[in-house]
């Protein structure tokens, strides 16, 4: 089964290495592709020293058109989905992920943060359909229309679909992992601002018709 991991990044240059030092350790990881989604730092850059599948955008589209466009540039059986701002992801933390999609236990998984940080596990717990980190079959989420547009409401639309449709999502909890917090990234004024952005594009994707 070939498996392609999908890595949308937009200004990730101090964060994405260290999510693929470990992504590359993985022979069960046949091909990593990172859409660096119109940013304007060295992430493509980095990103080249690990895969030659390197997908730059002009512009900023938006976390699920990013990874849908990375997803056009796939033939893989299995999609694994990972930020590229990861803390603490290790080779454990992606064969858990994809395991049970491998084994033909769950046509997907999610990836659930316990001990990592109080912030980011808290988060989490209360909204555990939020996370990037996944692992999918190709077929279900290529057939899934409407998801490119929805930035940060991917993963509430994909969730959404899922539901509409009785599709189980295994839920796997990855001991130890965190992520860079917006505030953290880009400082508490300009932090929170994206951060009420993504929480529109989730609100807006609770009402987009997916199918
Ligand atoms: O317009 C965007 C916003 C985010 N991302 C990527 O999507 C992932 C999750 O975004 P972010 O880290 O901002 O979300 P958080 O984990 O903080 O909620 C990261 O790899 C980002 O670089 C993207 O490709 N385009
Ligand atoms: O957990 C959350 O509330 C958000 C926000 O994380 P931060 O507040 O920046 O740590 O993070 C998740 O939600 C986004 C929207 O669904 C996803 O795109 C991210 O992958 C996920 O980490």
């Amino acid at each position: 089964m070939k498996v392609t991991a999908i890595i949308p990044a937009y200004n990730e240059e101090k964060r994405i290495a260290k999510v693929l030092d470990t992504v590359t350790q993985l022979n069960i990881v046949d091909q990593i592709i990172v859409v660096s989604d119109g940013s304007t730092d060295d992430t493509a850059e980095i990103a080249r020293y690990y895969t030659e599948d390197v997908i730059e955008l002009k512009e900023n589209i938006g976390k699920g058109g990013a990874i849908i466009t990375g997803l056009s540039y796939s033939n893989a059986d299995i999609v694994l989905l990972l930020d590229a701002d990861l803390i603490g992801l290790t080779k454990d933390h992606v064969l858990a992920l994809l395991e049970p999609v491998i084994w033909g236990d769950a046509e997907t998984t999610v990836g659930i943060f316990t001990s990592g940080r109080l912030f980011t596990d808290w988060a989490q717990k209360i909204a555990p359909f939020l996370s990037g980190q996944r692992a999918i079959r190709s077929s279900l989420i290529k057939k899934i229309e409407g998801l490119d547009i929805t930035s940060y409401g991917f993963e509430i639309a994909l969730t959404k679909y899922l539901h509409s449709n009785k599709i189980p999502v295994k839920k796997v909890v990855l001991c130890g992992i965190t992520h860079t917090m917006k505030e953290e990234k880009l400082g508490l004024y300009r932090g929170f601002l994206w951060r009420i952005k993504m929480y529109w594009q989730i609100l807006k994707a609770i009402n987009v018709d997916i199918r």
